[in-house]
């Protein structure tokens, strides 16, 4: 269905979305775009709203103003929930249930379920399927959940800190899988995690939220494109001459030398040595410091008139 097509809708358009609750806003004024096919990091510090986002995705929750589409229709919509699947933070699954009866579940409620791809994540982790799911270890329940996100093979996968309870080789090898299903499908991911190594090498997008606002959204190239990492001698406590010119994202000392991340806004011209940051570098300098600029590029921005939510 989904084939990261330009004309198509996008996976997720966010317009002006905020969710408040009892003890104020978990979620504010988010707009941003996540083309389908793309594999998308959702990242920002504990509370930050990355939960709230993937559960108005869901419908779990519902937008206290604002809208989220999926695919271009409403998140409680039917198509919606056929092209997504979940993978909660707190896996629920049914406990009492063997892993095989789990994945009968998965079978009746979804009607484009493909058994084998489930078994085949199941059986690879050597976890029995006449197990009941109670009895497994946190890592193998993880394997069963994603095995049911994986049978419905979903157009938007959403991910919530999927790997945290995984060893390393577990972790290694469903990303592996995780990302072989997106590049044969043209499966659309959005994956929160803290672990920012673990994204490298795997997202091409990335969103990036603190204290409930959009921070960073965007294709990863254009995001690294736009940006700069700035070394030298340090020459007194402030913002070496020159860079003043410049959007300053994070300015850090460290001995007898200097480290800045920066948009520039020209050439950056002085003593120093330019480079481009890491994805990772890029990701701590803008969770680390909350008043700098937000940045949403051109392939994330809300184009105006568009019609976000067609119920
Ligand atoms: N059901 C709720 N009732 C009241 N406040 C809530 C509820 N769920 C979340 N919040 C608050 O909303 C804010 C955002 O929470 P959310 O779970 O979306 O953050 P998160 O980025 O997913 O955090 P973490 O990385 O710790 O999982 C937090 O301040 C949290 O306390």
């Amino acid at each position: 269905m989904s084939n990261g097509r330009y004309a198509d809708p996008p996976a997720l358009e966010a317009v002006a979305l905020g969710k408040r609750y009892r003890r104020g806003w978990a979620l504010r004024d988010c707009s941003f775009r996540l083309p389908a096919g793309r594999i998308c990091g959702l990242v920002g510090p504990n509370g930050a709203g990355k939960t709230t986002l993937l559960g108005i995705a869901t419908n779990v929750l519902r937008p206290t103003e604002g809208t989220l589409s999926v695919f271009g229709v409403d998140p409680g919509s039917a198509e919606a929930g056929l092209r997504t699947a979940f993978l909660a933070q707190e896996k629920p699954l049914f406990r009492r249930f063997t892993v095989a009866e789990n994945l009968r579940l998965g079978r009746e409620l979804n009607a484009g379920w493909d058994q084998g791809a489930a078994e085949a994540i199941v059986r690879a982790g050597n976890v029995p399927l006449d197990a009941k799911v109670g009895t497994l270890s946190g890592g193998q329940r993880t394997r069963v959940a994603f095995a049911l996100a994986f049978g419905k093979r979903p157009d938007l996968m959403l991910l919530d800190e999927p790997m945290s309870d995984l060893d390393p080789v577990v972790r290694h090898e469903l990303m592996g899988t995780l990302m072989a299903e997106a590049a044969e499908r043209g499966t659309t991911v959005l994956m929160s995690t803290h672990v920012l190594a673990e994204l490298e090498n795997v997202c091409d997008y990335l969103v990036a939220v603190t204290e409930g606002g959009l921070r960073l959204a965007g294709d990863v190239d254009e995001l690294l494109y736009a940006h700069t990492r700035v070394t030298g001698a340090r020459d007194g406590e402030g913002l070496p001459a020159g860079l003043e010119h410049h959007t300053v994202i994070e300015f850090r000392t460290s001995g007898r030398q200097f480290i800045a991340l920066i948009r520039p806004e020209g050439p950056v011209v002085g003593p120093w040595d330019t480079d481009s940051p890491s994805m990772e570098e890029l990701l701590l300098a803008y969770l680390r410091s909350s008043g700098a600029p937000p940045l949403i590029t051109p392939t994330a921005e809300v184009r105006t008139g568009t019609r976000a939510v067609a119920a």
